[in-house]
């Protein structure tokens, strides 16, 4: 897989799971949404919250005992928003097969201490 350091990493647990014993899909989205938001937090240097999820996708499966990954891209910075794209890679317990299991599209805006969207510094743009 590519080197590149993933902003959050979690163990898949049996309170994580489908009615059909395989990781729920809602986790693995509660995951991508966390890392997003540690991103957007630190990128934009305050509060950010969640106001659209696009483009998710479950590609492959993964399960209990497996180590997730989620890896945050920058999509596109706007005046008081994010664009981000998540990438959530499995790992077995036993070994190092990965497998992509979910993929989207988060984007976050900005607040000030009133809860209305926040400029987002320009100087920001190139930073991780
Ligand atoms: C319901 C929940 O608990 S979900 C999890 C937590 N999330 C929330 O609580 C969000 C609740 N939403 C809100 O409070 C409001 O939507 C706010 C304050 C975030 C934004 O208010 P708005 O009146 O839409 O602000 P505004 O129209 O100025 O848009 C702000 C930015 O968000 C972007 N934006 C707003 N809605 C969307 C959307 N659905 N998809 C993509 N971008 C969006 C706008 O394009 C704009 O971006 P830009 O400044 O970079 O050009």
């Amino acid at each position: 897989m590519v080197d590149r350091t993933p902003l959050i990493r979690a163990t898949a647990m049996p309170a994580d799971t489908n009615p059909y014993g395989g990781v729920f899909g809602g986790w693995l989205m509660g995951q991508m949404g966390l890392a997003c938001g540690s991103f957007a937090s630190r990128h934009s240097g305050g509060k950010a919250i969640l106001v659209a999820a696009d483009e998710v996708r479950f590609p492959g499966a993964m399960a209990v005992g497996d180590e997730l990954s989620v890896y945050v891209e920058l999509l596109r910075q706007g005046r008081t928003s994010l664009r981000l794209k998540a990438e959530a890679i499995g790992r077995e317990r036993d070994g190092d097969k990965e497998t992509v299991v979910a993929s989207g599209e988060f984007t976050f805006v900005a607040l000030d201490e009133n809860n209305r969207p926040r400029l987002i510094a320009a100087e920001e743009v190139t930073d991780g």
